[in-house]
C-alpha cells in the first residue's frame, strides 16, 4: 500500500520528508550525508533534546499531525530559547508504525517546516525507525552570539520573577479536550501548537537575566529548579498573575462559578499548567523591563524565612502568597 509509510518504504519517505526543508545561512551541510555540519560563529553551540510520545504528550484524535510537527519544534527551540541563544539546527527522531498514513509524515513534516520558519533555524538531519508507539525525539541547537547562557543557578535574593507568552491556557485546552468541549479556540491552540516568545529569550540575556527557563512542566515546578540550582526561593504574587480572557472563559465552561471561582481557578491553571512554553527569568532589581515580561514575584533568601515556604533544598521552594500551592505540575514518573 503506497499510501502507508510501510508501502513508501523508509529511503523514499526520508527522500521525501527532506525535501521539504528549505536551509538557512546556518547550514554549512544539511540532510543527506552521515551528519550535519552546522555554523558555530562564536564557537558555542547550545544543544537540547526533548521527546513526544503518542499517547503521553499527543493524540491523533486531538491533534492534527501539522499540530504534532509545529509542537516538537516549539517544545525545542523554547529550551534554545530559555539559554538566551537564538534557533539554528533541528534534527528529527522519527519512529512510527509501518501503517501510519505517508499524509500524516508529511503532514507533520510541513508542520515542522512551518515551526522553523517562525523559530528560525533549520531541519539539518534526523532518523527514522519502525516502532508500535509513534514518537518524535528532537534535539535543537542555538547559538549564543558570543554572550553566556543565561543559566537555572543565577538567580539572586531580591531579583524580580517576570514570565513573558502564555500561562495555563495549554492545561486548560487539554482539560477541554478531555470533556469533548471544543472552546475556547485559544485554549484549543495553545494546546496543540503552543506559541513559545522564542525571540524574547534572546531579549532576556541582553537585559541581563540572572537565570531563565521555559515553562513546560508547570511554573511552580519550573521554578523549582531555579530555587534548588541557585540555593533560593521564589514567592510569587497571585495578584500579578493576570489570566487571559480565554482561560477565564474556559475555567467557566468546565465548572468555575462565579468570579471569584473562575478567577482562582485560572491562576492554579496558570501556576501549575505546563506545555504554554512561555519564559520566565530572574532579573536584578531596578531592570527596566519592556511591558510583555509581567512581573510576578520575587527571588528571596531562603534564611530569610517567610510563612509556608520552604528552603532550598526543602519540598517547596516556590510559594504563592506566601503558601505552597496545592499542585505543584507535571512529572512523568511521579503518581498522584
Ligand atoms: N536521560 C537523560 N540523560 C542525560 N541528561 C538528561 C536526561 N534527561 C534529562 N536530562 C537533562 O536534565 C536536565 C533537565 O531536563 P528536563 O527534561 O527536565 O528539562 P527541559 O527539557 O527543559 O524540560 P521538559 O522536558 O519538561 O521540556 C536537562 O539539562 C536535560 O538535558
Ligand atoms: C494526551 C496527553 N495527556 C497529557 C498531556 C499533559 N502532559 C504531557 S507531558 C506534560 C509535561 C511536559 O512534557 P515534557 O516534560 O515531556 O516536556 C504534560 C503537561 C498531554 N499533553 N497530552
Ligand atoms: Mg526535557
Ligand atoms: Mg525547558
Ligand atoms: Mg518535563
Amino acid at each position: 500500500m503506497q499510501n502507508t509509510i510501510g508501502g513508501l518504504g523508509e529511503f523514499a519517505l526520508i527522500t521525501r520528508v527532506t525535501s521539504q526543508f528549505p536551509t538557512t545561512d546556518d547550514v554549512i551541510l544539511g540532510p543527506g550525508d552521515d551528519a550535519a555540519v552546522v555554523a558555530a560563529p562564536d564557537g558555542r553551540t547550545v544543544a537540547t533534546t526533548d521527546l513526544l510520545v503518542e499517547g503521553r504528550h499527543f493524540r491523533r484524535e486531538w491533534s492534527t499531525a501539522r499540530d504534532v510537527g509545529h509542537r516538537a519544534v516549539a517544545q525545542n527551540f523554547a529550551d534554545i530559547a530559555a539559554m538566551g541563544a537564538r534557533p539554528t539546527g533541528l534534527l528529527i527522531g522519527f519512529a512510527a508504525p509501518s501503517d501510519l498514513p505517508v499524509a500524516w509524515a508529511e503532514e507533520f513534516t510541513a508542520g515542522v517546516r512551518d515551526e522553523c520558519a517562525v523559530a528560525g533555524g533549520a531541519v539539518v538531519g534526523g532518523d527514522m525507525v519502525g516502532s508500535d508507539t509513534l514518537t518524535i525525539a528532537v534535539t535543537a541547537l542555538g547559538d549564543l552570539q558570543g554572550r553566556a547562557p543565561v543559566r537555572r543557578d543565577g538567580a539572586r535574593p531580591g531579583d524580580v520573577v517576570a514570565y513573558t507568552g502564555h500561562l495555563g491556557l495549554s492545561a486548560a485546552g487539554l482539560a477541554l479536550l478531555e470533556r469533548g468541549i471544543d472552546g475556547p479556540a485559544e485554549c484549543l491552540s495553545e494546546h496543540r501548537r503552543p506559541s513559545p516568545p522564542y525571540a524574547r529569550g534572546v531579549e532576556a540575556a541582553r537585559l541581563g537575566a540572572t537565570a531563565m527557563l521555559d515553562v513546560s512542566d508547570g511554573l511552580v515546578q519550573d521554578l523549582g529548579h531555579v530555587c534548588r540550582a541557585g540555593g533560593v526561593r521564589i514567592d510569587l504574587d497571585s495578584a500579578a498573575l493576570r489570566p487571559h480572557p480565554a482561560l477565564l472563559e474556559a475555567v467557566a465552561v468546565l465548572g468555575a462559578e462565579g468570579p471569584g471561582a473562575a478567577a482562582e481557578a485560572a491562576v492554579a491553571l496558570m501556576v501549575a499548567g505546563g506545555e504554554d512554553h512561555a519564559l520566565v527569568a530572574a532579573f536584578p532589581p531596578g531592570t527596566a523591563l519592556p511591558g510583555h515580561w509581567h512581573r510576578i514575584g520575587s527571588v528571596t533568601d531562603p534564611a530569610a524565612g517567610t510563612p509556608g515556604g520552604g528552603g532550598a533544598g526543602d519540598e517547596n521552594p516556590v510559594t504563592v502568597d506566601g503558601r505552597a500551592p496545592r499542585n505543584r505540575g507535571w512529572d512523568h514518573f511521579r503518581e498522584g
